[in-house]
């Protein structure tokens, strides 16, 4: 059999469950390709990657030709800690003002554009930004980043051309909306891989499964890796590591289907979907 092509996304909130696949304490035979989210997004959609954490709202738009890996997801309960709109002026006085987008994700750009449709009531133009604070907040009032892009921009920009900047946890805003969890991101399988192999799909939903539980047992080891890398402060990606979770159960499934239902009442998904977990109600 070929090898296996698994998408990872390039920021620190995949390390706990690829930490294991890489030091190799677990064994799985697979090409590792690494990129932001909306590039692994493509690559799976286009059926160049076999599995891939997928932002969680290209689920919804294209239910047909994926399978859901059980147990798994990045979500949040409350504050995320990486998914920020930075802003020169209050968030609720944004009305006819421009928002930098960043391009590299798909989740929370319709996030933001559902809080704003349904919990601001603020109507705004958006503008797509590759993901660079000062460039993106030139012309424009608020910049949206997530990930790594995220975390650093906060630390590193408390202020920009002498402006003091409003920094908004996209997370917090959803939880104070709806008291919900959010999930950002869930781990899919090709349908096609899965009706070709379903031997195998098994083994790496269970593979997936050992892996989550090694990175969740090794978080202060990663915080440490993370603080390293960056040269910031250990105790900031300790807190990160207790924010961010990877938990897809019932909890988690209703409040993704709430934002569903939300993204497609602000038209920004075709259809209201089910959910389609492997394991659960497929395979
Ligand atoms: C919490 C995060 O989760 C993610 C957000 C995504 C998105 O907005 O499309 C996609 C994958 C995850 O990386 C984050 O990146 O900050």
């Amino acid at each position: 059999m070929k090898k296996i092509r698994i998408g990872y996304i390039e920021y620190l909130n995949c390390l706990p469950i690829y930490y294991a696949l890489e030091e190799g304490s677990v064994n799985l035979e697979a090409k590792l390709v690494k990129g932001p989210p909306t590039k692994l997004n493509r690559m799976f959609l286009e059926g160049q990657l076999d599995i891939t954490p997928i932002s969680s709202i290209e689920y919804a738009r294209n239910p047909d030709k994926v399978v859901i890996l059980p147990d798994i997801s990045i979500s949040a309960d409350g504050n995320v800690e990486s998914i920020f709109l930075f802003s020169k002026i209050p968030v609720t006085e944004l009305e006819g003002h421009t928002v930098a987008l960043t391009t590299s994700s798909a989740t929370s750009v319709v996030l933001l554009k559902i809080l704003f449709d349904h919990y601001y009531h603020v109507k705004v133009n958006y503008v797509d930004r590759k993901p660079d604070l000062p460039t993106m907040l030139k012309n424009t009032a608020a910049a949206l980043l997530i990930g790594d892009d995220a975390i650093l921009a906060r630390e590193k920009y408390k202020e920009l051309a002498g402006q003091p900047l409003i920094v908004t946890d996209l997370g917090e805003v959803w939880k104070k909306f709806t008291g919900m969890k959010m999930v950002y991101a869930l781990w899919v399988i090709r349908q096609g891989f899965v009706d070709d192999n379903p031997g195998e799909t098994a083994e790496i939903a269970g593979i997936f499964r050992k892996a989550k539980e090694i990175g969740l047992n090794s978080l202060d080891l990663l915080a440490g890796k993370a603080a390293e890398h960056y040269n910031l402060p250990k105790e900031l990606f300790d807190h990160y590591y207790e924010t961010i979770r990877y938990d897809f159960g019932e909890e988690e499934q209703t409040a993704l289907l709430t934002y569903y239902d939300y993204a497609y009442k602000s038209g920004l998904i075709p259809e209201r979907v089910k959910l389609r977990i492997w394991g659960e109600n497929i395979g």
